[in-house]
């Protein structure tokens, strides 16, 4: 392992002047802190008992005796980048791809977002776990994601929904976690050189070129990730927004069964489209079109889901099946489906939209809505054909962030009006969907 940059210090920890491309060999980042912080190492006490391997007695590293451990764990970039970190959660070794995510908060809905399936998240807040995890949060039953990277993990909860903490809730769902690592210096690794794979271990038996080739033979562009987290049968779904937390004003009164395709499908949609009135049967991803239509549903609603839209050519050609003939619609990798549906391009994107605080417009309107987004995907607006209008827009680089067109009674939206996590404020485009429908029935 070769030793950190002699001149470590914050400036040259940053990309521009330690680049392993340029050096073009393994560079090792050494955990900001260094070693116990306020606050921040009183907490390998409490960990000691969850975490295999980190124990409160002396330790002996780099010849010098120490009574915490500097690292356990090591996060390998494809590029070359060392870094290591302090490990929470489960132990052993991981690949996935590295992306950031901007949200303040939020972070168990996002673990359970099965849209992440083969990606490490990287919070860029710095105070993760300060809330605890609760039942009521999951918007899937399982977490698909490869792994969580935070910079600092709260030494307590305090919440009062809160039944237990974010350690003991990755350890019981075999989720790799690290803290203790610059999430400053690796986002702005990503920002400018995009999405890495990167390979997480606490595996001391594996050198750092092992983990380097294992995460350069990895691949996740052209990988059906969507057959991996769909449900395994049909279900019906009738569980509304708590009227505790509802911010919709008035009750609906006419009802409307909607089939939803389940690509990795959040329950928060779920709830919304319920609270606005919807009965729902959700059906597996490679569900055919022909029984859905044979249902004769008001609309049918294409989920969220995981990887690349281009390596799922059946979720595709159901999309292609099932449009004009009701009114759909879809968020994310439902957009994106939509878009390939329509004869349209989908391209990877250089780092993607991970947070709650992206801004987008509705060029109909002019209004701006600040969203939740969570893609590495993106339908290039330029190939889809004449008629379909781009109705939104990210307003951070202009990229396509919704889709219209009356013709097929379709409507679509890169991003998520559901938020969870993150802000209502677009809340009404499963209004839109709910008009779309009603019109149809007229
Ligand atoms: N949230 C989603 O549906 C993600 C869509 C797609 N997997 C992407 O990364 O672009």
């Amino acid at each position: 392992m070769a030793a950190p940059p002699a001149t470590a210090s914050a400036s040259s920890w940053c990309p521009s002047a330690v680049n392993p491309r340029a050096a073009a060999s393994l560079v090792v980042h050494a955990p900001p802190s260094g070693g116990p912080r306020r606050g921040g190492d009183r907490f390998l006490g409490v960990r000691a008992k969850a975490v295999s391997g980190v124990q409160s007695g002396a330790v002996v590293d780099d010849g010098v005796q120490r009574p915490w451990k500097l690292s356990d764990a090591r996060l390998v970039l494809e590029d070359g980048s060392v870094w290591k970190a302090k490990s929470f959660g489960a132990s052993g070794t991981q690949v996935g791809e590295v992306v950031f995510n901007t949200s303040l908060t939020g972070y168990q809905e996002i673990l359970t977002d099965p849209s992440y399936a083969g990606q490490f998240v990287l919070m860029t807040n710095p105070h993760i776990g300060n809330t605890g995890v609760n039942p009521d949060d999951e918007e899937s039953n399982r977490c698909f994601l490869a792994g969580l990277i935070i910079r600092n993990l709260s030494i307590c909860t305090s919440n009062w929904r809160c039944k237990e903490t974010l350690e003991e809730y990755l350890m019981k769902r075999n989720i790799m976690g690290i803290y203790d690592v610059d999430t400053r210096a690796i986002t702005r690794r990503l920002r400018e050189d995009g999405s890495l794979i990167g390979v997480l271990s606490t595996d001391q038996s594996r050198t750092d070129d092992e983990l380097l080739q294992m995460a350069k033979s990895w691949k996740i562009i052209g990988v059906d990730l969507i057959s991996g987290v769909t449900c395994d049968a049909p279900y019906e779904w009738a569980d509304r927004t708590d009227l505790e937390w509802e911010f919709k004003k008035g009750q609906s009164t006419e009802s409307f069964h909607v089939v939803a395709y389940d690509f990795g499908i959040k329950h928060n949609i779920l709830r919304r489209l319920t609270s606005y009135g919807c009965k729902i049967t959700v059906v597996p991803a490679n569900w055919p079109a022909s029984d859905v239509l044979s249902l004769k549903p008001d609309g049918v609603f294409f989920s969220n889901g995981p990887g690349d839209p281009a390596a799922v050519p059946y979720a595709v050609k159901t999309v292609q099946e099932i449009i004009g003939k009701v009114p759909v619609f879809g968020i994310c990798m439902g957009h994106q489906l939509i878009g390939q549906a329509l004869g349209g391009k989908t391209f990877k994107m250089k780092f993607g939209h991970h947070g709650g605080n992206h801004p987008v417009c509705d060029l109909r309107s002019g209004r701006v809505d600040i969203s939740a987004q969570n893609h590495n995907y993106a339908v290039d607006p330029e190939s889809l054909p004449e008629g379909v209008k781009v109705t939104h827009i990210n307003l951070n680089d202009n990229s396509c962030a919704g889709l219209q067109y009356p013709k097929m009674k379709l409507l679509s939206l890169q991003y998520h009006p559901e938020s969870s996590p993150g802000p209502h404020d677009s809340d009404l485009a499963f209004g839109e969907f709910i008009e779309q429908m009603k019109n149809n029935r007229l």
